[in-house]
């Protein structure tokens, strides 16, 4: 019989889940939403099977329960799936991005005897909603798994074949240190992007221009301050005292930069940036989750119609994929520039070589 899965939150991140699960294992995906809009988006594109009209009817008769709400919700959901009769041959996952009170919450009910193993790939978006789900969104991410103390290893092996379509790298960790290393890499830089927007609309109050101004490195280290509102004031809360941990070490490390401003040293600025540079330049490239490739060509473009599918399409024909492009912003009165990142430096010289050759003109910027 086609195995049941009730998919609870319907956006970015359950609609990647279901889309992926779908890839591998033939079964019924009934999803449950507070958004109608959402639910009946993700119905209309496939990536649910039917929208549940009863949710203790559905938990009470699904083989595998995904919670792809904002962590607070989960808690919620959690306590409330405390009432229902969840037969113990199913599983519960969530994808949350904290875990330590979602564990915590989640003991209650394995105290009934269901199995709760918590669940975060370490991908996603600044989108949300199900319209901005794809099913390779965890392809070479890493996917955290934190297990109870009691879960046995043949149900995690389950979970990880139930989510095997995500092609994600699994990594089982207690939830107390993934809230630590996700704290420091993920949810901490994200309020440092939320603040440095703030600042910029401080000025922008008395110096409209600036916003003219924000250009590329402003948009990159920012980019995550666009995302869900809801998602993050929740994992905040959840990753409190981790958060405010590194918020006093950054005042300090900011103290540090003030006090090498102030002297003016050439060698003490340089240390600090190339000591920065070096360590981002040497974390792994490979994984999704950790940092981008940096296999990045600039190529000369005349601000011409069909410029830059004409770029693509050399690339194309050459079978050479591409990882991000973008334009340059560029003054009106010069050429625009192309920046095209790949996945490897073999890549990136096929490509130089191939638009070198049809006459464009090409950088590679270290
Ligand atoms: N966005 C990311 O980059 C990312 C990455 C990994 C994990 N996560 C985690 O995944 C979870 C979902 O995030 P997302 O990016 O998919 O957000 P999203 O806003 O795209 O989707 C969340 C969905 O949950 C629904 N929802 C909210 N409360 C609900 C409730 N009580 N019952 C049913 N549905 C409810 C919303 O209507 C929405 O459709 C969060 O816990 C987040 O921390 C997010
Ligand atoms: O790429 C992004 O937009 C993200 O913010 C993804 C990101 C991250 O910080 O890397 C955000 C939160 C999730 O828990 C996992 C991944």
């Amino acid at each position: 019989m086609n195995k049941r899965v009730l998919l609870i939150g319907l956006g970015l991140i359950g609609g990647s889940i279901a889309m992926a699960i779908k890839k591998e294992h033939s079964c019924t995906i009934i999803g449950h939403d507070i958004s109608a809009d959402h639910a009946n988006l993700a119905k209309r594109l496939s990536i649910i099977d039917t929208i549940c009209t009863d949710l203790q009817k559905e938990a009470e008769m699904a083989d595998l329960i995904v919670l792809a709400t904002p962590v607070e919700e989960t808690e919620r959901l959690l306590e409330w799936f405390a009432a229902f009769t969840i037969p113990p041959g199913a599983l519960i996952t969530d994808v949350g991005s904290t875990k330590s009170r979602i564990m915590e919450k989640a003991s209650s009910i394995e105290d009934k005897g269901i199995t709760f193993i918590g669940g975060h790939p370490m991908a996603g978006s600044h989108k949300s909603g199900p319209g901005s789900a794809k099913a390779h969104l965890f392809e070479n991410a890493f996917y955290m798994i934190t297990p109870g103390p009691e879960t046995p290893d043949q149900r995690i092996e389950e979970l990880k074949d139930w989510l095997k379509g995500t092609h994600a790298k699994f990594i089982v960790m207690d939830a107390e240190k993934h809230d630590l290393l996700t704290g420091v890499v993920s949810h901490f830089p994200h309020v440092v992007a939320a603040s440095l927007v703030r600042q910029v609309e401080h000025y922008s109050h008395e110096h409209q221009q600036v916003n003219d101004l924000a250009a590329g490195g402003f948009k990159d280290i920012t980019r995550i301050a666009s995302s869900s509102p809801v998602m993050w004031k929740d994992i905040i809360k959840h990753n409190k005292e981790n958060i405010l941990t590194f918020i006093d070490e950054w005042i300090m490390e900011m103290e540090c930069v003030k006090d090498l401003v102030k002297s003016g040293s050439d060698q003490g600025l340089h240390d600090y940036f190339s000591g920065a540079k070096q360590y981002r330049d040497a974390l792994p490239i490979k994984a999704k989750g950790a940092i981008t490739s940096f296999y990045d060509l600039y190529v000369d473009i005349i601000d011409d119609v069909g410029v830059i599918s004409r770029v693509t399409s050399i690339l194309a024909e050459k079978k050479i994929s591409i990882t991000n492009i973008r334009v340059i912003e560029a003054r009106e009165d010069i050429y625009g520039v192309l920046r095209v990142s790949f996945q490897s430096e073999g890549d990136r010289q096929q490509a130089k070589e191939s638009l070198e050759h049809l006459q464009f003109t090409t950088y590679i910027a270290m």
